[in-house]
């Protein structure tokens, strides 16, 4: 039955191959309109691909997909008209200044000179580029840059704007200043933001996520359920002699705990309530603990048996950090 919002995207039983490479292997997706979602999964896991075909770059195999209420297939124009699209190479032309970036993009969408120069300028002011409009893009930093594509992608006022990695490739703070932009665009503009990721930190910023993995749909929710229904907490220990406290851990309270380089480790419900209890009852002096929340990569962890990390062929720039 189809959801009474209205959705940004949808997708039922998608396919697409690659000689023997399945890519998108049945996806059913709902995206409500209205929300920052990302796609999450590892290296290789069809988010780009599934991107393609939303945005009528790529033909499913079977399948079919809406975005903003048309057909991907059938009406691939109206679906154009209404998505911003920005990839994860640059495709900024770096010899020409900011606004003239955005002037051709205007020019390729038909829109008149009134028309651009209003656009133009509003979108630079939204990424607060208005300053060095005049300056080439070579003189950018890789945030402007970033920042300068988005206007760009902006510029129709699309219902749906697709980014795929929105900030690889770019420093922690940078990564801060997009998604407060992120967050701006979906509040003032009111657009869906449609992202991929394969970083954990980045999903944690949206308000949906998919999990895709193998180009299936893993699990689905928004990042605090996912992780509320993984549940138990992560608790690490660094005692006088862990070997002896992993086995009274399990001994005594019946968790299964493991001692190894990051010392001492089980999961247990409400883990900073069990600590008061731990410290007394375990006849191993503990030097200190910690107690981690579940993290979306527990939740990668429950549903594929394997994390995110492990998936990823290609390191992670924060695991680089
Ligand atoms: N043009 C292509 N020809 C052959 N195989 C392809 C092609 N594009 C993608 N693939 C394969 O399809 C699978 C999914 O790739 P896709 O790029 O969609 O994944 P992804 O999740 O976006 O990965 P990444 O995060 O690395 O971009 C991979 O196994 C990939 O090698």
């Amino acid at each position: 039955m189809r959801a009474t919002v209205p959705l940004a995207v949808l997708t039922e039983g998608l396919r697409k191959s690659y000689g023997g490479t399945e890519a998108v292997a049945g996806l059913d997706l709902s995206v409500p309109a209205g929300q920052i979602f990302a796609f999450l999964g590892p290296n290789g896991a069809g988010k780009t691909t599934t991107i393609g075909i939303l945005c009528t770059l790529l033909r499913p195999n079977a399948g079919r997909a809406e975005v903003a209420g048309y057909d991907v297939l059938r009406q691939p124009e109206d679906v154009r008209r209404h998505i911003g699209l920005v990839f994860q190479e640059s495709t900024l032309d770096r010899d020409l200044t900011g606004e003239q970036n955005l002037r051709f993009q205007a020019d390729l969408f038909g829109l008149s000179r009134r028309e651009a120069r209003r656009a133009v300028a509003a979108m630079l002011e939204l990424v607060d580029l208005t300053h060095c409009k005049d300056a080439p893009v070579s003189t950018y930093s890789g945030g402007m840059q970033r920042r300068l594509e988005i206007a760009r992608g902006l510029l129709h006022a699309p219902r749906v704007l697709f980014l795929d990695e929105p900030t690889t490739g770019l420093d922690p703070q940078t990564r801060v200043v997009i998604w407060e932009h992120l967050h701006r665009l979906r509040r003032e503009e009111h657009i869906t933001v449609f992202l991929t990721t394969h970083h954990l930190e980045e999903a944690e910023n949206c308000d949906q996520i998919a999990i895709i993995d193998e180009g299936r749909l893993v699990v689905e929710g928004s990042p605090s359920r996912l992780k509320a229904e993984v549940g138990a907490d992560l608790v690490a220990l660094r005692t006088g002699n862990d070997e002896a406290a992993a086995r009274a851990v399990r001994e005594q309270f019946g968790f299964e705990a493991t001692a190894g380089p990051g010392g001492v480790r089980f999961r247990v419900t409400g883990g900073a309530e069990f600590v008061p209890r731990l410290c007394a009852e375990l006849h191993v002096p503990v030097h200190s603990v910690t107690v981690t929340p579940p993290t979306l990569d527990d939740v990668f962890l429950r549903h594929t048996g394997r994390t995110i990390r492990e998936a990823d062929d290609t390191p992670s720039v924060f695991s680089e950090l």
